[in-house]
């Protein structure tokens, strides 16, 4: 059983304690405080089996790095209590805390139990770019190391490090030895480079503890240095190929059709090739005309709510849902396969299970399309999907939709959101 979680419920932390604890939202607040931005920022977080040393690893990364200048240190207690946040009427528990290395600057999610894990890694209620996987040397992989780490392959993880904890209970060598063995078997069975995974092997307890540094801080050091050097940056939204929902469409005489959005990532000028994906087959256009607020643009970039006119595409061909991009970067896709999180009664949710070919809207960027929902096998007439379940099924659409592995949509019936997932492979 989960002691701490359930000790975490009956405190009542008060609101000036998630500053403290360095919860990103309301980190700008803390008084005195500026956040300089003179690194790469990376947001990572402790994943694995209960139990296993998450949250001990946690405090003690920010303890060791502390020592070195680079952040705060924030002990158990504190990042145990993790704050509630309601993310999209889920109620979501998570502890963000920062650190920095010479290199990089790190947000990192810790959550204080298995399903809130499941929650906030199928929701991206805090996304992480890469992940620690803390794995028990006395225990070995456990049914959630095997969970988390297919999970944070279906949200678009590439790469993880490994701390094999709790070396200070183990004196036999070989079984050590095991332990890295099976997790690198593991990690090339979920799609991860199990040869070439970093596997740091240590004691968070005794980091925390300062004592035995060997197993101790110098293990955290090396961990660190290990995930500095293994997780890649993920690039940054302006980097990315342009993408533009589509929100609205419109004709302007003389001048032709203008599609207007919010750039999602990338940056595009005026005269460059572009594709609008999605209900049909991709239309290929040039962009005569950027506009801000009617105004001509030379460039607009990821956040900008711009306007763009479009070359010898008529209004009618446009519709809401589509995305402009640049050319060959998204497909639209009918069939995909999803992790999906149904949500509660308690969240807003149906109070009912659903069946197979369960045929709910989603939602996805400003398309909003219906879907059918089924599961695969031969007994897939028989599954039921309870609230507060999440599963994996096979998506279906009425209309293609420009998606991609790790593209996160909503589902909604009869004005209610009933579940949330995230998509884990095209078909
Ligand atoms: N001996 C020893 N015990 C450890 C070590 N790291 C953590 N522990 C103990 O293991 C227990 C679980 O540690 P947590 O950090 O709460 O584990 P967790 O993975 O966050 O657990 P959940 O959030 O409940 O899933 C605690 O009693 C820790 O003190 C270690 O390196 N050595
Ligand atoms: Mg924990």
């Amino acid at each position: 059983m989960n002691v701490c979680r359930s000790a975490r419920q009956q405190v009542n932390v008060p609101a000036c304690l998630f500053a403290q604890i360095g919860n990103t939202r309301s980190y700008a607040a803390e008084a005195g405080s500026k956040f300089v931005r003179n690194k790469p920022h990376m947001n990572i977080g402790t994943i694995g089996h209960v139990d296993h040393g998450k949250t001990t690893l946690t405090a003690a990364i920010t303890k060791v790095l502390a020592e070195t200048g680079g952040g705060k240190f924030v002990d158990y207690s504190a990042i145990d209590k993790a704050p509630e946040e309601k993310a999209r009427g889920i109620t979501i528990s998570t502890a963000h805390v920062e650190y920095e290395t010479t290199n990089r600057h790190y947000a990192h999610v810790d959550c204080p139990g298995h399903a809130d894990y499941i929650r906030n890694m199928i929701t991206g209620a805090a996304q992480m770019d890469g992940a620690i996987i803390v794995v028990s040397a006395t225990d070995g992989q456990m049914p959630q190391t095997r969970e988390h780490l297919l999970l944070a392959r279906q949200v678009g993880i590439k790469k993880l490090v490994v701390f094999i904890n709790k070396v200070d209970q183990v004196d036999d060598k070989e079984m050590l030895e095991l332990v890295e063995m099976e997790m690198r078997d593991l990690l090339s069975t979920y799609g991860f480079e199990g040869d070439d995974t970093p596997i740091v092997m240590g004691s968070a307890l005794a980091a925390l503890d300062g004592k035995t540094p060997e197993v101790g801080a110098e293990a955290i050091v090396k961990l660190m240095k290990a995930t500095d050097e293994w997780l890649d940056l993920p690039p940054r939204d302006l980097e990315k190929p342009f993408l533009m929902p589509v929100e609205d469409v419109f004709s302007i005489a003389g001048r032709g059709t203008v599609v207007t959005g919010r750039v999602e990532r990338g940056k595009i000028t005026k005269g460059t090739d572009v594709e609008l994906v999605g209900f049909g087959p991709s239309i290929k256009t040039t962009l005569t005309g950027v506009e801000m607020f009617h105004k001509e643009l030379g460039e607009a970039q990821s956040g900008d709510n711009a306007g763009m006119l479009l070359r010898g595409v008529k209004r009618e061909q446009i519709k809401r849902g589509m995305v402009l991009s640049a050319p060959g970067t998204i497909k639209p896709v009918k069939k995909f396969e999803a992790t999906i999180y149904v949500l509660t009664k308690e969240e807003g949710g149906r109070s009912t299970p659903f069946q197979n070919n369960y045929r709910p809207q989603l939602f996805a960027r400003t398309a909003d399309v219906t879907v059918s929902l089924t599961h695969t096998g031969s007994d897939a007439d028989e599954k039921l999907v309870m609230p507060g379940d999440n599963v994996t099924l096979i998506g279906d659409l009425v209309h293609e939709v420009a998606l991609e592995q790790g593209s996160r949509f909503t589902l909604r019936e009869g004005g209610k959101t009933v579940g949330t997932g995230v998509v884990s492979k095209l078909l």
